[in-house]
């Protein structure tokens, strides 16, 4: 006779009950359309689309985007072929604390363990970073990006894929920097030596999905995400209107764009970074991959100029983007018993 063996959940997994996803969540169909939709090929009204989703949802899609279809094909089935292998192959390109990139199973989201496995890489193979969060110490390290022997189409397909959506994230940069009203280059040279990472999140079927996250509720820091998905689903917005938990449609061939907090700063909250999280399920593993837009490490965030007055003054304190991002990294490796570095710690209070 087969006994029903109950199987417990790993306490580091488990979300704290007021974050754990509702039994009876939104159905995507009765909320589908909400989050809005946005053709990159018509050339009317573009701007002022992506200003009014920036401001009603800090989140919307895009189609016609120009990412050659293909080449998202190629690079969601290349990143299958890495994550089936076992965990010793795998952890050959492991991230640690020296090495930033690479493969990792233990990220951790507001000191929750999540329910996936990741591979990271800068778009441009290397990039300069503070050596440390701590703010008097101006040491720099030089990130380098770990490959992996196997698929052996993979750094070509990677970095072919990288080149490409960078072209889609300078050119929805330029969008949103025209509709706030702003020059269309305006934010371009803080990408000079940028920071900017992709990454691929595998997350595998989980017995638990009412319990554990893919990924825990989070903003991102960055400028802009250009994030792909598979057919499976699972990605949430908290709705900015009721804070509601919406789940992101799935949309064929689209990137889901979001704001992150450096255009929440920049913009001066006009436009501001929304919550998210991924939930999983029981049955069907899923892939994601965000491309994470950031600044060059020596750029100090602030709110622009020409969007404060005397009216409207500024919500922020400068900050240093190379020390936040530091700082905000050192919670990956282990559970913290602190807060990790937001950007409502540089707010001003009125
Ligand atoms: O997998 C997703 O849909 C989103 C992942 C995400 O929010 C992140 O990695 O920051
Ligand atoms: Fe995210």
């Amino acid at each position: 006779m087969v006994q029903d063996i109950e199987i417990e959940i790993d306490p580091s997994f488990l979300q704290p009950s007021d974050h754990r996803p509702r039994p009876k969540a939104i159905d995507a169909d009765d909320v589908a359309g909400e989050i809005p939709i946005i053709d990159l090929s018509k050339s009317e009204d573009l701007v002022s689309e992506i200003g009014r989703a920036c401001q009603k949802w800090g989140f919307f899609q895009v189609i016609n985007h120009g990412v050659p279809i293909e080449l998202c094909r190629k690079t969601e089935a290349t990143a299958k072929k890495f994550f089936e292998q076992t965990p010793e192959e795998k952890k050959k390109v492991k991230r640690d604390e020296v090495n930033a990139m690479g493969y990792h199973d233990g990220e951790h989201t507001k000191n929750v363990r999540d329910w996936k496995e990741v591979f990271d890489y800068l778009v441009g193979n290397t990039t300069t970073i503070p050596a440390s969060h701590e703010p008097h110490d101006s040491k720099l390290r030089i990130l380098t990006n770990q490959w992996p022997q196997y698929p052996p189409e993979f750094r070509e397909t990677l970095e072919e894929y990288a080149r490409e959506v960078e072209k889609l994230a300078y050119k929805l940069l330029e969008l949103t920097s025209l509709s706030l009203g702003l020059p269309a280059d305006k934010f371009n040279g803080s990408f000079k030596d940028q920071t900017s990472m992709i990454r691929f999140n595998h997350y595998p079927p989980c017995p638990f999905p009412h319990l554990a996250l893919g990924v825990g509720r989070h903003k991102d820091a960055g400028a802009l995400t250009v994030l792909a998905q598979d057919d499976v689903g699972g990605l949430e917005v908290k709705r900015k209107s009721d804070g509601e938990w919406i789940p992101v449609k799935l949309t064929p061939d689209a990137f889901i764009i979001n704001v992150g907090d450096t255009i929440q700063v920049w913009s001066n909250d006009r436009y501001e970074s929304v919550e998210h999280r991924v939930v999983v399920n029981t049955e069907m593993e899923r892939f994601s991959v965000p491309f994470f837009f950031m600044p060059s490490h020596y750029v100090w965030v602030k709110p622009v100029e020409e969007l404060v007055n005397e009216h409207n003054p500024a919500r922020y304190r400068e900050y240093n983007w190379g020390k936040f991002f530091a700082n905000r990294n050192r919670s990956d490796f282990k559970k913290r018993d602190v807060e990790n570095i937001q950007i409502h710690h540089f707010r001003i209070m009125e």
